[in-house]
């Protein structure tokens, strides 16, 4: 929470009339009261320092200026962080999420180191022999030099094999040199990649003695760490303004005859020798551990994204008073019009589906790196495509929950001071960083399909996809409709393990009937896109009624959650209604009861809306949001944002004397 100004009436109506403890969800959704207060003290060490305040907003500011006042703000905070580690002395990973997650919220509108953080570290970490991780290692986590991964380029993004960026190996010089044979080879996307990196791990088709050896990671030093100009051979800048993320400093990266030594190919898995012999992998599924872990991270940051958009839209909500519910009765909250509730609690919801289910698969993340370094590969098939369609499908429903915000707030949300616009900007990012949606769900369709064989063949199966052996035994997951949370399950269980058998018939029918297997594929891909949806939502559902199912807090916290779990199941299955009465035993008549059984949820939520928000316990500063502060005084702070317009400064606008006066004094 942040300052505090007096109170909105109506907020103050909605916090008197909470039935449970905000607090207690904080305390919960942090972990314990000492995580708590760890995250505020963090939070208070950054946003008290005055050289993080912008005297002009940053959205009133030119393309440049912009980046300039970001990088100058990412200095701050990154040497704030130093000295915040040199205090403690090590790194402790959960400290460190809170940290990025504060330095995310200070760098709103995207941050030009990040890449560093989030590609450049771990990639030294899992690629990088013992001998270059002391070379790059430190210096990254000391930020002394700054790097970014560089991999996408102008012709290619999804398929990495595409690539054109060449390494050719050199004996004589034991150097590789790196190409880029045309313009669609050209670097195009990586994060700080413009004026801010002066390192990059660079993707690359790699050859030695004349042969080609498949797609290798480079460090490659783009820019001299003393005069930042680009090295030679090296062309690179911005790649300009986008719909969001504008701070982020997207560059381009070209090369030409640039040498690098040998130890500059990332050596852990596979290797190149002096006389230029190739070692390959043991296994080259290796290599994919740190993309893995980065599209796992993304539900986490999704969900808290979502629940901002969510704590803005409701309290502004509570706030605005619109139209007539009777004729002379006072103008009602736009809270308490049904449609608004249906537009924003499921989302709502949505955020605390998305928060558990990331929590579990960070989990199952960890446990399955730890069997890596022990040579055990058996769950990473697993978990590669659990990652890929529910980073999939909590990227799509969170982009839809914050673009619904936005619209919740009528022109208001339009405002760039809301901050709405810039959530939907860096979740739709998303959508398409780290693997493509659509091309992510088709991965797990392909591991769903393989799956499938294996239900038939009666093979073992492991855990998240077992429910498709109900499928195939024909035995039904819910014999008959009771509406129950767990008939509920069962029945997104049923979908899903349907829809899977479903693609499967279609496409080999289609190849019984002489069509190619990769032509099936791609006439049955809109079925096979649908069912890894299925799989995920069964998922989703499954890990929000099984983490409820779970919880030790009081009655009072957990009733709550419980309605926000009913809520987010039956509005997932309405929403997919013609699945579930294709493929269950539900009824058009059990349709219309779940239809009721929602609408009363709405009701039970609506007094505890306001309260469940306040229990994400976001800092004022971190929500930056003329609508959804604290205190509710959003007219005052739409105000005071517009003062800051620089157009405001003058009375009159030069624009007149030139070229306004000239027209309307012409006679025309
Ligand atoms: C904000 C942002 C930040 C980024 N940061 C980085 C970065 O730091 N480093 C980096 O290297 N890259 C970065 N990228 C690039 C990003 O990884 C790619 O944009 C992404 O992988 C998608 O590739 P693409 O743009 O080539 O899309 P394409 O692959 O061209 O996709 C276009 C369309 O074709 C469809 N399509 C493609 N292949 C298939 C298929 N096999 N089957 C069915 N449909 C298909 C897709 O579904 C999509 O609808 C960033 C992108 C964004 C938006």
């Amino acid at each position: 929470m942040g300052s505090r100004t007096p109170e909105n009436s109506d907020l103050k109506k909605e916090r008197r009339t909470c039935t449970f403890n905000p607090l207690e969800l904080t305390v919960f959704l942090d972990g314990g009261r000492k995580k708590t207060k760890e995250r505020r003290d963090i939070e208070k060490y950054f946003l008290s320092d005055p050289e993080l305040n912008d005297p002009v907003p940053m959205d009133f500011l030119s393309h440049k200026e912009k980046y300039e006042e970001t990088v100058r703000k990412a200095c701050v905070v990154y040497k704030k962080l130093k000295e915040m580690r040199k205090g403690t002395g090590s790194i402790d990973i959960s400290r460190e999420n809170i940290i990025t997650s504060v330095i995310h919220s200070i760098l709103k509108d995207g941050d030009p180191f990040s890449l560093n953080n989030v590609m450049m570290i771990p990639v030294i970490i899992g690629q990088a022999t013992p001998r270059q991780q002391a070379m790059w290692l430190q210096r990254t986590i000391n930020y002394e030099i700054i790097g970014t991964y560089a991999q996408t380029e102008l012709g290619h993004g999804t398929f990495i094999r595409g690539l054109e960026t060449t390494a050719h190996y050199d004996p004589t010089t034991q150097e590789f040199i790196l190409n880029s044979p045309t313009l669609t080879s050209y670097k195009w996307w990586p994060g700080g990649l413009g004026q801010t990196t002066n390192y990059a791990i660079v993707v690359a088709q790699l050859y030695t003695q004349g042969v080609y050896r498949g797609i290798h990671l480079f460090m490659v030093q783009l820019r001299n760490e003393e005069t930042h100009e680009p090295l030679p051979g090296i062309k690179i800048g911005e790649i300009g303004t986008k719909l969001g993320m504008n701070n982020v400093n997207n560059g381009f990266l070209g090369f030409e005859n640039v040498h690098i030594p040998r130890e500059h190919m990332l050596m852990k898995y596979s290797k190149v020798l002096e006389d230029g012999s190739y070692i390959k992998s043991t296994n080259e599924k290796l290599a994919y551990g740190g993309m893995t872990f980065v599209r796992v991270s993304i539900l986490k940051v999704v969900s808290t994204l979502l629940a901002k958009a969510c704590t803005i839209a409701i309290r502004y909500s509570a706030v605005r008073r619109q139209s007539e519910m009777k004729p002379g009765e006072p103008e009602p909250q736009i809270l308490d019009y049904r449609t608004q509730q249906y537009k924003l609690f499921p989302y709502l919801a949505a955020s605390f589906a998305l928060k558990f289910t990331g929590k579990w698969l960070l989990n199952i993340c960890t446990e399955v790196f730890s069997e890596l370094e022990e040579g055990k590969l058996e769950r990473l098939p697993e978990l590669h495509a659990l990652s890929c369609c529910l980073k999939a499908v909590c990227t799509t429903e969170a982009a839809q929950g914050a673009e619904t915000c936005r619209l919740a707030c009528g022109g208001h949300g339009y405002m760039m001071c809301s901050n709405l616009p810039s959530l939907y900007g860096l979740i739709t990012a998303a959508c398409t960083y780290e693997g493509e949606n659509t091309v992510l769900l088709l991965q797990t369709a392909r591991y769903l399909m393989k799956a499938w064989q294996q239900a038939v063949g009666g093979m073992a199966m492991t855990p998240t996809v077992a429910y498709l052996k109900q499928a195939v035994s024909g035995s039904n997951g819910t014999p008959c409709w009771e509406g129950s949370t767990a008939c509920i399950v069962s029945a997104f269980q049923q979908v899903a393990a349907r829809k899977v058998k479903h693609s499967a018939d279609i496409m080999g029918q289609r190849i019984q009937e002489g069509v190619s297997p990769e032509d099936a594929w791609n006439m049955t891909s809109v079925e096979l896109v649908q069912c890894a949806e299925a799989h995920g939502r069964a998922i989703l559902v499954e890990r929000f009624v099984a983490a409820v199912a779970e919880l030790n807090v009081s009655v009072a916290l957990k009733t709550v959650l419980a309605q926000l779990r009913d809520l987010y199941t039956i509005y997932t299955l309405l929403r997919n209604s013609g699945d579930f009465l294709m493929y269950t035993e539900m009824t058009p008549l059990d349709y219309c009861n779940l239809q009721n059984r929602m609408e009363t949820l709405l009701s039970e939520l609506r007094p505890n809306a306001v309260g469940i928000v306040d229990g994400f316990d976001f800092h004022d500063d971190i929500i930056a949001s003329t609508l959804g502060s604290w205190d509710g005084q959003v007219y005052d702070r739409l105000f005071a944002a517009a003062s800051k317009s620089p157009l405001n400064q003058d009375t009159v606008n030069e624009s007149f004397h030139k070229y306004l006066k000239p027209m309307l004094k012409s006679g025309l």
